[in-house]
């Protein structure tokens, strides 16, 4: 297990309207105690139409949970219809923004090109990105999970200056994972996230590179999450499906007792 501190975060995906993302926050916030706070940063990135409601939930009730949305424009105004700027986001507050998930590079073909000018986006407005990468199934059955992932890596951070290199969050998520109940062995994610680190190492430094958190995602679960949170280079989750129910999400939180 690293020393860093785990970052266990709930990707909602198009769920929860914004009085389901009210309650489901409360109950996560009842169950959740200072000392799990202490142990872990806890965060949820419900979907945009929820997110000034968990703000004034948050706020209001002085929560520790944090919180962030599924994605960034690249632009900070203007014509682009349906897309949500840094401004906004920044407006609400919102602590972390995933950028390049798997499901934005598949079904709106966002390429790494893209993936960078909203990591750039994100850290402009004060926002820490969850830079998410990751392989396809054919593309691991070639055996080229590894090259394909650091490649993803290098795109995302392109002319990421050091200081904000350095508190990144990179998640590493085999999309043949993502939803389908197959997870990833913890020693198979271990290797790629072990060689993302490497990567951030040689395009920075090991000492950037040892402060970086890389979080895991795909099909975590209460049960898998104990091993996968015991390798060395894997100070988080990035969490679907599960973070949608309460209770396990929470026994997520609380890998350690799993
Ligand atoms: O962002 C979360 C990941 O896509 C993992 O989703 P999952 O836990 O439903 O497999």
């Amino acid at each position: 297990m690293s020393t860093r501190t785990p970052l266990m975060a709930g990707n909602w995906k198009m769920n929860l309207n914004h009085l389901e993302a009210i309650a489901h926050t409360q109950k996560l916030a009842f169950a959740l105690s200072d000392k799990d706070y202490e142990a872990v940063e806890v965060a949820v990135l419900p979907p945009f139409t929820d997110l000034r409601s968990v703000q004034t939930l948050v706020e209001g009730d002085k929560l520790a949970i944090k919180y962030g949305a599924q994605d960034i424009s690249a632009h900070d105004t203007g014509a682009y219809t349906g897309e949500i700027s840094g401004p906004m986001l920044a407006k609400l507050k919102c602590a972390y923004v995933a950028v390049g998930h798997s499901e934005r590079r598949q079904y709106h073909a966002e390429t790494d090109e893209l993936v960078n000018a909203k990591v750039k986006a994100a850290f402009k407005h004060g926002i820490t990105p969850i830079l998410c990468v990751g392989e396809e199934l054919e593309v691991r059955e070639a055996g080229n999970h590894v090259s394909h992932t650091l490649a993803q890596v290098e795109g995302g951070l392109k002319d990421l200056p050091a200081e904000q290199a350095e508190t990144v969050v990179i998640a590493y998520e085999p999309v043949w994972a993502i939803g389908t109940g197959k997870v990833c062995g913890a020693g198979d994610a271990q290797e790629v996230c072990a060689a993302i680190r490497g990567k951030i190492a040689e395009l920075y430094s090991q000492e950037l590179a040892d402060a970086v958190r890389i979080q895991y995602g795909g099909s975590v679960k209460a049960g898998n999450v104990a091993e996968i949170m015991a390798q060395a280079d894997i100070d988080g989750a990035l969490v679907g499906g599960a973070s949608l129910d309460a209770d396990e999400f929470v026994k997520i939180v609380r890998f350690r007792d799993q």
